[in-house]
């Protein structure tokens, strides 16, 4: 059994950056990373455009203009301006070619055909350049560039569809037991509702990753192995739950012997969470969470999250750990560290009451969870306690 310092430093050596390319729709890419720069198609904007409703100017020495025209965004004709005539124009229409600068309609008298601005203005006031954000054939997005929502904006502006981002992994989650059962059949004695897959599911959505495939398997070795054969086959990660401890019917670490799955660690000093395991096979991540669904999300958030934000190449790969002071007595048992549901709010933290491992009643109330270190048996309300925050 390791500690839970050296298996945390374990995940971290034996992940690699997943340095696969994947083209994706444009409006699917938020939250990737640019694998290569992305080139401008057009000049952005692609014409000279209007930053105001007004009129566009032939510029003169006098404030008088005469009204010859009018030209409205989506419009495409260019009206040929004399030097002291004007356009009627509107925001984001074309400035015509002879036109010079746009005076906004506030500041203008209209008397027809005939309009007198309050001021003379400077050339191109109000014209936003042709190619002012980016030039055709220039670098619009360099390599490396999160996609955020103003980034997938800005492609689609240059009426980019598809871009090459830095691969998620392909994950797979496997469900193991006899006693599961999905949500809306009827529960009949001795079953279970399966919530891990759903849980699990929702912590990698919410940390972004979408790529996803469920898979339920039931107590019986020869199943066992060959679905994580085919798992991990196809996928980048697998994550398993449940069948990794020491019964008659927990298949999945025979089956992974079996499959010659290299044992990075099996057993973990900690409260909960003991019986995780963290393989490898050729290319693939394995983690064997323990079926309790506490225990499952436990290790999730302090082990596989890890490993995710290693394979997405980013710098900050762990959650927040922060010190705050504890509202709680709590007294713990035995010799192992123990990750306890708590509610931490403004440098104070709440231990909850009910840590067991099977129950996730605590857990949907949580934002942290409190670490505390083997050597410490007690916690006093006020003291000192170290917190990892959960993501939102
Ligand atoms: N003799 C020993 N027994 C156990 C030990 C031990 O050291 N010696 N460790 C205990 C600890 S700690 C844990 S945690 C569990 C882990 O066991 P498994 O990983 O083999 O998990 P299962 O037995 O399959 O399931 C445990 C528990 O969780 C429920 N479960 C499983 N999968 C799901 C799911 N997808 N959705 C909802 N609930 C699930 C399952 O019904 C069990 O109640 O082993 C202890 N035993
Ligand atoms: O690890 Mo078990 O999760 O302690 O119940």
């Amino acid at each position: 059994m390791i500690s839970v310092e050296d298996a945390i430093h374990l995940v971290k050596k034996n992940t690699k950056p997943l340095l696969k390319e994947a083209i994706k729709p444009v409006e699917k890419a938020g939250g990737y990373i640019l694998f290569k720069d992305v080139y401008s198609p057009i000049n952005m904007p692609p014409f000279r455009q209007s930053a105001m409703d007004g009129y566009a100017l032939n510029l003169h020495d006098n404030l008088s203009y005469s009204l010859i025209d009018e030209v409205k965004a989506g419009d495409n004709h260019q009206p040929i301006l004399k030097k002291g005539e004007a356009v009627r124009i509107f925001t984001g229409a074309p400035v015509p070619d002879t036109a010079n600068a746009i005076m906004m309609q506030e500041k203008v008298n209209n008397d027809g055909d005939k309009i007198t601005i309050e001021h003379s203005i400077n050339q191109e006031t109000n014209i936003r350049p042709l190619g002012e954000q980016v030039k055709a054939g220039d670098i619009a997005l360099k390599k490396g560039t999160k996609l955020t929502p103003a980034a997938i904006g800005y492609l689609t502006s240059l009426g980019i569809t598809t871009v090459s981002v830095f691969k998620k992994p392909l994950i797979a989650l496997v469900t193991t037991g006899n006693e599961l059962v999905k949500a809306g059949q009827p529960l009949n004695y001795g079953q279970i509702y399966e919530s891990n897959s759903t849980m699990l599911q929702n912590a990698l959505y919410n940390l972004k990753f979408y790529d996803i495939s469920l898979h339920k398997v039931e107590d019986d070795y020869e199943k066992t192995k060959s679905k994580l054969q085919t798992v991990i086959n196809e996928n980048d990660l697998v994550i398993v739950t449940g069948g990794i401890s020491v019964g008659d019917y927990d298949f999945v670490g025979k089956s992974l012997i079996e499959l010659n799955t290299e044992n990075i660690f099996y057993k973990v000093k900690q409260k909960p969470g003991k019986p995780l395991f963290f393989g490898k096979k050729d290319n693939t991540l394995i983690f064997a969470l323990p079926g309790n669904p506490a225990a499952a999300l436990s290790c999730f958030y302090v082990y596989v999250n890890i490993a995710l934000q290693k394979m997405m190449n980013r710098d900050v790969i762990e959650l927040p750990r922060i010190k705050a002071k504890s509202l709680s007595n709590f007294e713990k048992k035995g010799d192992r560290p123990q990750f306890l549901k708590a509610i931490y709010n403004a440098n104070n933290v709440e231990i909850l009451e009910g840590q067991n491992s099977s129950m996730l009643q605590t857990f949907a109330l949580s934002n942290a969870l409190v670490f505390i270190p083997g050597t410490v048996s007690n916690i006093s309300i006020n003291d000192n306690v170290e917190v990892i925050l959960l993501p939102s």
